[in-house]
C-alpha cells in the first residue's frame, strides 16, 4: 500500500522577490502542511525572513516563481478568493496589532470574531476562548488597547489572528516583547490550539531556543536563500555554511546541546 503525504496548504516554489533593486529572495522553496509540525526560519538580520513571510501572505509582488494556496496561485486568485485567502492565512508580525487603540480588548476580540463570521468562518469561539489561546487573563477584557504593554499587545495580535481559526499562521517575530518565561507559555498554548485546529505554523524568530523547542524542521536563511534545512540538531552538527556557525555563536545553549 502506498502512503501519500498530505498536500501542502501553502507552498512557495522557486521564489524570487526584490524591491526594485537586486533580489532579496533568490529561489526559495517552502511547504506548509495543515496539521503538520511548525516550521522554523532563522537567520541573520536582513537575510530575507520578513520578505518571505510577506510573499507567502500575498502582501508583496513576486518577481519569479509562485506561491500557491490549496494548489492555486495566490497572485491569480479572484477578489473573492483573495478575501478567503486572507481569512485563511493570517500573518502576525512584531508590531502587527491593527485595531483602534481606544477599543477595549473585549471589543477588539469581539470585532475579530464578527469579521471571521462574515468571512464564513464561524468557529463558536468566545472572547474568553481567544484570550485563553494566548494566555491573556480574562481580567484584560475591559482594558483599553493603548494601555497594554508591548508584550500584551503582541499576545492580543495573536488572539485576533486566531479568530478565523486559520489554515496557516505566519508568525514573524511574534513575541519579541514578551518575557522568556511567558513566551514559552504563550507558545505552548498556541501550538496546542494550532494542533487542535490543524493550523500550519511558520515561525520566524531570532530566538533560536524557541524555534528549536517548537519546530522539528528549521530553515537557516542567508542572503535570500535557505542555506541549511532540517532538524536544528543536524543543522548544527553539519555546520556546512558560515551562517550556521554565526547562529551557533549567537545561540550557544542550543548549539551546545547538540555537540
Ligand atoms: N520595503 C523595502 N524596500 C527596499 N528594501 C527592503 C524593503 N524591505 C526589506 N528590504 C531589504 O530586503 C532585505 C531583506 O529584508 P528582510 O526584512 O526580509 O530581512 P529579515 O531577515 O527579516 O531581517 P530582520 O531579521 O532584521 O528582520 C534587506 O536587505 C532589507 O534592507
Amino acid at each position: 500500500m502506498s502512503t501519500t503525504s498530505p498536500a501542502p496548504i501553502l507552498r512557495a516554489t522557486d521564489l524570487v522577490v526584490g524591491y526594485g533593486g537586486p533580489a532579496v529572495l533568490e529561489g526559495v522553496d517552502l511547504e506548509l502542511v495543515a496539521g503538520g509540525a511548525p516550521v522554523g526560519v532563522v537567520g541573520e538580520s536582513g537575510a530575507g525572513k520578513s520578505t518571505l513571510v510577506q510573499a507567502l501572505g500575498g502582501q508583496i509582488r513576486i518577481r519569479e516563481g509562485h506561491v500557491t494556496f490549496e494548489g492555486r496561485t495566490v497572485s491569480r486568485l479572484s477578489r473573492r478568493d483573495k478575501k478567503r485567502f486572507r481569512a485563511a492565512v493570517r500573518t502576525v508580525a512584531q508590531n502587527g496589532l491593527d485595531v483602534d487603540p481606544r477599543w477595549t480588548v473585549e471589543r477588539a476580540v469581539a470585532e475579530a470574531l464578527k469579521d471571521a463570521r462574515k468571512a464564513g468562518r464561524t468557529s463558536g469561539q468566545t472572547v474568553a476562548d481567544l484570550l485563553d489561546d494566548v494566555a491573556l487573563p480574562h481580567g484584560f477584557a475591559p482594558r483599553t488597547v493603548h494601555t497594554l504593554s508591548g508584550g500584551e499587545k503582541q499576545r492580543l495580535a495573536l488572539a485576533l489572528a486566531l479568530a478565523t481559526r486559520p489554515e496557516a499562521l505566519l508568525l514573524d517575530e511574534p513575541l519579541t516583547a514578551v518575557d522568556p518565561a511567558m513566551r514559552g507559555e504563550v507558545v505552548r498554548r498556541l501550538t496546542e490550539v494550532a494542533d487542535e485546529i490543524g493550523t500550519a505554523v511558520l515561525l520566524v524568530s531570532h530566538d533560536v531556543e524557541l524555534v528549536d523547542r517548537l519546530c522539528p524542521t528549521v530553515h537557516v536563511m542567508a542572503e535570500g536563500m535557505f542555506v541549511a534545512s532540517g532538524a536544528l540538531r543536524d543543522v548544527f552538527a553539519e555546520a556546512a555554511h558560515p551562517a550556521v556557525a554565526d547562529l551557533a555563536e549567537n545561540a550557544p545553549l542550543a548549539a551546545q546541546r547538540f555537540r
